[in-house]
């Protein structure tokens, strides 16, 4: 397959981490997938067999070793490129946490979490555009619109993990990397979300990444 036909193609990851001077730890060595537009993946694995790390990888947290990632056919690993196309490549690939829902910021309200993405990445010219915008996320996660001007903290770990989605799919990313999402929730509460991530896949064709950190 062309890099240009997926929007996530890694080719011959290796990712070693120095432990000390006598011993490397061959974290990832020689993994190669793709990822199509549209898709739900999967990345699976025993313990320590370096899901984690490709993960981290593909988010630019460390630089590869060897081997290239290429992202909508842009190659992302090579750190110089990934500099340049930082804030593109950021906006394109989300990332939900199994705690994201816990890391949202406190002292603001779901309202001002929502828009701060969108304001950064100048998504919505002007206040009425941002309103919309947020009133049509929260919609879209199944989440009242009186919920806007509650703290995280006010509100339950279900509807937390749907602020943290609906932040994510404000910047309509290209690809979202999700490890474990629903892992730190109640057990009815992981089928609702497991829902409205296929409901959000089919109706918008969202490409994810899942995980298991
Ligand atoms: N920063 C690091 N320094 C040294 N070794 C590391 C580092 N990060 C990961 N490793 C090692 O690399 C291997 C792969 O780890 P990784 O966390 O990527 O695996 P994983 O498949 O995500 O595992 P798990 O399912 O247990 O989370 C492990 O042996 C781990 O100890």
């Amino acid at each position: 397959m062309n890099a240009s036909d997926s929007i996530l193609d890694v080719r011959k990851l290796k990712q070693y981490f120095h432990v000390n001077k006598n011993l490397t730890m061959k974290a990832v060595d020689d993994v190669s997938f793709q990822i199509k537009k549209g898709e739900i993946f999967g990345l699976v694995g025993e313990t320590g067999s370096g899901k984690s790390t490709i993960a981290r990888t593909i988010m630019g947290i460390y630089p590869a070793v060897e081997g290239e990632i290429y992202f909508k056919g842009e190659m992302i690993s090579n750190q110089r490129i990934f500099r340049q196309n930082k804030k593109k490549v950021r906006r394109n690939m989300q990332t939900i946490f199994q705690d994201s829902a816990a890391a949202l910021n406190p002292r603001m309200t779901i309202e001002q979490i929502i828009a701060e993405p969108l304001r950064i990445h100048r998504l919505a010219s002007g206040k009425k555009e941002l309103q919309e915008k947020i009133d049509r996320l929260l919609l879209e996660v199944g989440l009242d619109s009186s919920l806007k001007s509650k703290y995280p903290g006010e509100i339950s770990g279900g509807q937390r993990q749907r602020v943290a989605i609906a932040r994510c799919i404000g910047m309509d990313p290209d690809l979202i990397i999700a490890d474990e999402p629903i892992a730190s929730l109640d057990i009815s509460i992981q089928a609702q979300i497991v829902t409205l991530f296929q409901d959000l896949q089919r109706k918008y064709g969202f490409t994810f990444l899942f995980y298991r950190a």
